[in-house]
């Protein structure tokens, strides 16, 4: 069944419909709007205000070429990716285990993208979360999550504003890609042949997130959960 939703401007009128309906986005990138409960999502939020006020909070990453990212991210579970982050150690003094919510989630993320009985069901234990928080003006550009060991799916669960993500090919950074839009609650898994797609957040639609979730200044969330090494 197709279930549209109509995107309007704030108290303005109709700008375009939005398909809503789940969708394989590409081979292996399973779109799914509104997978969680609003309930759900503020539990999540609080969380990650949680994760954040720790040792680690989230900071803007300084890139390979020096340049640095207009989001912020925090890293939980193996420290990862540790030149991005400038820390010198290996291991992640918080234990390297994630909370089980996030393991929880992983799980429950590949059930609903690839069905129960997939390979990846017994195959995907998280090992990494990384939360990325955009403000308004916030970007990421194309890039592929090439720092995972393995050919593991990346779950990824959006909360607060919507973006527009973009899911391009596994060659280049330009065209052909696809434009989907991302709202609190959507979960977007991109594994198998879209594993190594280029991906990247062109825009975040300021203001679209639900007040109740508590993001007093905005800003989208996303947790993206990863296999970065065999657990
Ligand atoms: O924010 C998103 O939806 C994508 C994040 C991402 O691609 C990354 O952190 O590698
Ligand atoms: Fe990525």
């Amino acid at each position: 069944m197709r279930r549209p939703s109509v995107l309007r401007g704030p108290g303005g009128p109709e700008l375009f419909t939005i398909d809503r309906t789940r969708q394989d986005v590409a081979p292996g990138a399973v779109h799914v709007p509104d997978w969680l409960a609003l309930s759900e999502q503020m539990d999540l939020v609080r969380l990650c205000r949680l994760w954040v006020s720790g040792p680690r909070p989230l900071k803007h990453r300084t890139l390979p070429g020096g340049g640095t990212m207009s989001a912020q991210s925090m890293v939980m579970g193996d420290y990862w990716t540790q030149s991005w982050f400038g820390e010198s150690n290996t291991l992640n003094p918080q234990g390297s285990t994630l909370p089980s919510v996030l393991l929880e989630l992983g799980a429950r993320a590949i059930r609903e993208a690839y069905g129960a009985q997939a390979p990846e069901v017994r195959s995907f234990v998280p090992t990494t979360a990384l939360i990325n928080f955009y403000s308004h003006d916030a970007r990421m550009g194309m890039h592929q999550d090439l720092d995972e060991t393995g050919d593991d799916p990346i779950v990824s669960i959006s909360l607060g504003d919507t973006c527009v993500f973009r899911l391009g090919n596994t060659e280049t950074r330009s065209r052909p890609y696809q434009d989907v839009e991302l709202r609190s609650g959507d979960l977007f898994v991109f594994g198998r042949e879209s594993r190594w797609a280029f991906h990247g957040v062109p825009a975040i639609r300021s203001g679209t997130g639900d007040p109740q979730l508590g993001m007093r200044d905005g800003g989208r969330l996303n947790i993206t959960l990863r296999r970065t090494r065999q657990a």
